[in-house]
């Protein structure tokens, strides 16, 4: 399984902010991860020094093998898909998959107009006249038909009506499954990619708080409800996410291994955790001043 990026001991400020702060991870070729984290967690500045948009403070980035900053032989393989995206002023949505077109070598024009069509994209409409779910759909367009080895969609679905969404993560899913490549997804409509990610990472006050495969992490966490007691009992060889009192129950989100036979003798109930609810577990924490 090879590496295509290796981020190590990376850092951003920006004056008095500490955006990213010592962060290592590496994305292997083909995989759908989910990049998470709340507000201002530090994802889009991770995801544009990804694609040389940013300067590192500290620590290195390699993309493809190599820096990503001006470097055009690797950011013909990397699409950064996200809602600000601006265009040049004269822009009808023609011009905008054109440059795509001739930017990305292995842009598809067949799926690019079966997307335009599925969107309803007028073609002719200068890109400055578009509505706001409009410019999203251009832009999930855009980062589909390039079928860049690496795309990074930043929050592609704000705009995005709930019909369309959904027409982005089936397109997305079964373009994926014919020509697999890297994706990185941030969202916070964690629910809605659940399915769709294979690898989580998560990103808390510029530090990654949880880099793990979905699958592993779908087995891992669960929440116990009932008495102190067997639940403390229970869950004392596990990593503890979460507690809280419910009248005479205590419940807590753990992650670790509890026997559903050894709950049900204790009175404990035992419920799988949502991907969504085990992201607000382990970043529900004081706010930074
Ligand atoms: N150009 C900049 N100048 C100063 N501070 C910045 C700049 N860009 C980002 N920041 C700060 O860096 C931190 C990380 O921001 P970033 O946009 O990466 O977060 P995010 O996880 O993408 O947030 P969101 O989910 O709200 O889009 C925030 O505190 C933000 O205010």
């Amino acid at each position: 399984m090879s590496t295509i990026v290796t981020v190590s001991g990376l850092s951003k400020r920006f004056r008095d902010v500490t955006a990213l702060d010592d962060v290592s991870f590496s994305l292997r070729r083909n995989g759908v991860y989910g990049l998470l984290g709340r507000n201002g967690a530090g994802k889009t500045t991770l995801m544009q020094i990804l694609t040389g948009q940013q300067f590192a403070t500290r620590g290195s980035v390699e993309v493809f093998g190599a820096s990503p900053v001006e470097n055009p032989a690797v950011l013909r393989q990397v699409a950064f898909v996200k809602e600000s995206q601006k265009y040049p002023d004269t822009y009808r949505v023609r011009d905008a998959l054109l440059a795509g077109r001739l930017m990305f070598a292995d842009w598809d024009e067949r799926f690019a107009r079966e997307l335009v069509h599925d969107f309803q994209l007028p073609l002719r409409r200068p890109v400055k006249k578009l509505s706001r779910g409009m410019l999203s759909a251009l832009g999930v367009t855009i980062g589909l038909a390039s079928r860049a080895p690496l795309t990074f969609f930043d929050e592609p679905y704000l705009g995005l009506d709930a019909v369309s969404r959904q027409l982005f993560y089936d397109r997305l899913l079964a373009d994926y499954a014919e020509f697999p490549r890297t994706v990185v997804l941030s969202t916070h409509l964690i629910d809605e990619v659940a399915d769709l990610i294979e690898h989580v990472l998560l990103i808390e006050r510029g530090r990654i708080v949880l880099d793990e495969d979905a699958e592993t992490l779908r087995g891992q966490v669960v929440t116990l409800t009932g008495p102190a007691p067997a639940v403390d009992a229970l869950t004392a060889n596990t990593d503890e996410l979460h507690r809280e009192r419910l009248g005479g129950l205590t419940r807590a989100t753990v992650r670790g291994r509890v026997e559903a036979g050894d709950a049900r003798a204790a009175g404990v109930e035992l419920q799988p955790v949502s991907l969504q609810q085990l992201v607000v577990r382990i970043t529900r924490k004081e706010p930074t001043s």
